[in-house]
């Protein structure tokens, strides 16, 4: 049973000047996060993202569809068990949004407060949770004296504090440099390993759901334009944004300007080679491919390209220049489509 899930969920905002069509922020997006998981969601500027992050915090209602959160219909709840449903979601944003005038234990304890958790508890959870981020000796610091990264922290910290089931982090790295981004991410890992928190990562950057996510989904125009394992969606894009964001971390094929420079330099055929250790025999099909490959006198070199680990799984895109006779070449070749993917470059 997922612990969130989206059917057929549109929202549409009325339009901002008179005459002019309802704006369609969703539509039609059907999404199943299960217990335990780390779930992306990534795309760009307007896809959607915010707005599905508020309607599933309750901050918003849809237009139509259902949003079940934790076995409850969100559609169907009155706004005070609504209240009741935000206090199970802690949530972490791109700005940090602490209190400027608070300490850090003054930022951690205020959820605390505010959920009527008796003030002789307050300090062994603050003390526990300040522990937990490693920010023990910080806890009378102002946010204006701490960097980035531990502010981040205090956010994290603060979105525990009443023992959420999930936590939604919108672009919490996103203002961070990449060295602190690390350790945040490294954090939230942590969260959903040592705590069993659900952690929905909202993002525009590949990178962070490479590093953190198990299963992610592409969003563009409001719609869900492709879902699925991590790893599978990396190694084997389906859609042209898909590949865009994949091309954003992963060497894949040369793109046309890339591709011009190669060409004046090598003057064989060129073909890019997809290996993936889900392909069946994959460790022993490379050194076959490589093989099949200088078979018949052809000759071949390695031009662009890479091997890409995501989590613990390799895939690679080798585009190799191929030179000999057209008809070895092609013989070669035909024995390697048996083993690899092999595109064509032109
Ligand atoms: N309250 C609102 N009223 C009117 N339009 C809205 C409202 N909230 C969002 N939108 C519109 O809905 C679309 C999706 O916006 P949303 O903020 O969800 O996208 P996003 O993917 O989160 O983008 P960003 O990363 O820029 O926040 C945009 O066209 C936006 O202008």
């Amino acid at each position: 049973m997922p612990i969130i899930q989206l059917s057929d969920v549109s929202k549409s905002f009325p339009p901002r000047t008179r005459g002019e069509q309802p704006l369609l922020a969703l539509d039609g997006v059907s999404l199943d996060i299960e217990e335990g998981d780390i779930f992306g969601i990534i795309g760009y500027s307007g896809a959607g993202k915010s707005t599905l992050v508020r309607l599933i915090n309750a901050l918003e209602r849809t237009s139509s569809g259902s949003v079940v959160v934790a076995g409850q219909d969100l559609t169907r709840l009155r706004e005070k068990q609504l209240r009741g449903i935000r206090l199970g979601i802690g949530m972490v944003f791109q700005q940090f949004n602490l209190f400027n005038s608070r300490t850090v234990w003054g930022n951690v304890e205020y959820p605390l407060t505010v959920a009527g958790v008796p003030k002789a508890q307050h300090q062994q959870r603050i003390s526990e949770l300040l522990h937990f981020v490693g920010l023990a000796d910080k806890a009378h610091s102002y946010p204006d004296q701490l960097s980035g990264g531990q502010k981040q922290r205090v956010g994290i910290a603060r979105a525990l504090a009443t023992n959420p089931s999930i936590l939604l982090a919108d672009e919490a790295t996103s203002a961070l440099d990449p060295e602190t981004t690390r350790e945040v991410l490294e954090l939230l890992k942590r969260v959903n390993e040592e705590l069993g928190i659900t952690i929905v990562v909202i993002t525009h950057e590949m990178e962070v759901i490479r590093s953190i996510a198990h299963r992610v989904a592409v969003m563009d125009s409001g719609r869900v334009i492709e879902q699925g394992n991590v790893f599978d969606i990396f190694s084997k894009p389906q859609s042209d944004a898909t590949k865009r964001f994949v091309s954003t971390v992963v060497r894949a094929v040369p793109e046309a300007d890339e591709l011009e420079v190669l060409r004046a330099k090598h003057p064989g055929r060129i073909v890019t080679l997809s290996f993936s250790d889900a392909d069946a025999g994959a460790a022993v099909s490379q050194s076959q491919v490589f093989q099949a490959l200088s078979s018949g006198g052809v000759g071949f070199e390695l031009i662009y390209g890479g091997i890409n680990d995501i989590q613990g799984r390799t895939f690679g895109h080798l585009t190799v220049s191929l030179t000999g006779p057209d008809a070895s070449v092609e013989s070669a070749l035909s024995a390697v489509r048996d083993l690899v993917t092999v595109t064509e470059v032109r």
